[in-house]
């Protein structure tokens, strides 16, 4: 009896909140990120930022409807596939819903309009910023509703992870982690703590050019040899942990000096046109560092100057983009990763 009456409390109180959020749009932001950092394949990642303000990620906005719909808007929405059923916006929302629903709460539906701003199979963690702006918009959307977060952080990175993993081929956090924390993210992939956030070199900028063509995840993990030979292992575990430690000192010509690729930079290279040339440039005119952005065909170069940083772009747009698609920005890390605004305002 005292049950039911906390539960109709309960709905008394989501009957009002909803009414509160008819009419009220919240979008959710989720930037791009790097996966891999070169030295840290599926366990390093980082969230990215254009200096000049240009919005690089995808955006997820909600509202109070009758029934679930999907909207796909933006720049590369025509290269998704038209039934919404198999977009993964919607594949996050059925999760999120079913996973309260079997825990007895049921939510009013909503309409979802997926800003599409990032290309498909970048290297730019595409399908990772759409799930993360579902998922935290649904989760601060749902707030509003119910009065607190459905799902605390850790529960929901776990959701973003899983989700993540159902299309790429594989579970691995080196990209919605980053976009969802923002900065530069160690996997932990612990029952308890699944990703760390770590100090960076704040004055770094990260040059990230996309090509234009598309590398799909699956197939750039597929030419992967299955095994790693004993030097490639030891040189993997020695640069992660000397990498990690140059951080927290601020050793920044140590950090440097172990930002070399020996899992997936030797394979995946030859699906990237142009990729030594670039990486010849780029080394020779001052970076830092120059590798690929998650399984490509994105590159990225590290510059701790502003000047180089915007001529290694222009040179990368000039010379590394194969068609109209491309793109070259000069960015600092997101330190906020996901966000959601009020989108009437
Ligand atoms: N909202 C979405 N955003 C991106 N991809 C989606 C989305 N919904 C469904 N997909 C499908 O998921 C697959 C994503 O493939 P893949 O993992 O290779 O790309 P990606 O996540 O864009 O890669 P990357 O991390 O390199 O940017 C594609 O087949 C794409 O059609
Ligand atoms: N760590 C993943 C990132 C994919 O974007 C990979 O390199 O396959």
């Amino acid at each position: 009896m005292e049950a039911r009456r906390v539960m109709s409390k309960q709905n008394d109180m989501q009957n009002v909140n909803e009414a509160v959020m008819r009419g009220k749009v919240l979008r959710a932001f989720a930037p791009a990120s790097t996966g891999n950092v070169s030295l840290g394949f599926d366990l390093l990642g980082a969230a990215l930022k254009p200096i000049d303000g240009t919005v690089l990620g995808d955006e997820v906005d909600l509202e109070l409807a009758s029934e679930f719909s999907l909207v796909v808007k933006g720049a590369f929405a025509h290269k998704l596939p038209a039934d919404h059923d198999t977009n993964i916006v919607t594949r996050c929302y059925r999760h999120f819903i079913k996973v309260l629903g079997d825990k007895g709460i049921v939510l009013p539906a909503v309409k979802m309009t997926l800003h599409k701003h990032l290309p498909i199979g970048s290297g730019l963690g595409s399908s990772a910023a759409s799930v993360v702006a579902a998922l935290h918009g649904l989760n601060e959307f749902y707030a509003q509703v119910l009065g607190e977060v459905p799902f605390n952080q850790h529960q929901l990175l776990l959701i973003m992870g899983e989700l993540e993993g159902q299309i790429s081929g594989s579970v691995h956090y080196d990209n919605v982690a980053p976009c969802y924390l923002g900065g530069l993210t160690l996997m932990a992939e612990q029952a308890d703590t699944l990703a760390l956030q770590l100090p960076t070199f704040k004055h770094w900028y990260w040059v990230a050019c996309y090509s234009g063509i598309t590398v799909s995840t699956a197939a750039a993990r597929e030419i992967l040899p299955k095994q790693v030979s004993m030097p490639d292992t030891l040189k993997f575990g020695r640069q992660l942990a000397v990498f990690v430690d140059a951080l927290y000192r601020q050793d920044e010509k140590l950090a440097v000096s172990m930002m070399t690729d020996v899992i997936a930079e030797p394979y995946r290279k030859s699906l990237l046109p142009y990729f030594d040339e670039s990486r010849q440039f780029a080394m020779q005119n001052g970076a830092l560092a120059f590798g690929i952005s998650g399984s490509g065909p994105t590159v990225f170069a590290v510059c701790d100057n502003l000047e180089q940083a915007q001529k290694i772009s222009l040179w990368l747009k000039e010379n590394y983009i194969q068609n109209d698609t491309g793109f070259s920005h000069v960015c600092q890390l997101d330190e906020q990763g996901a966000v959601v605004k009020n989108a009437n305002a």
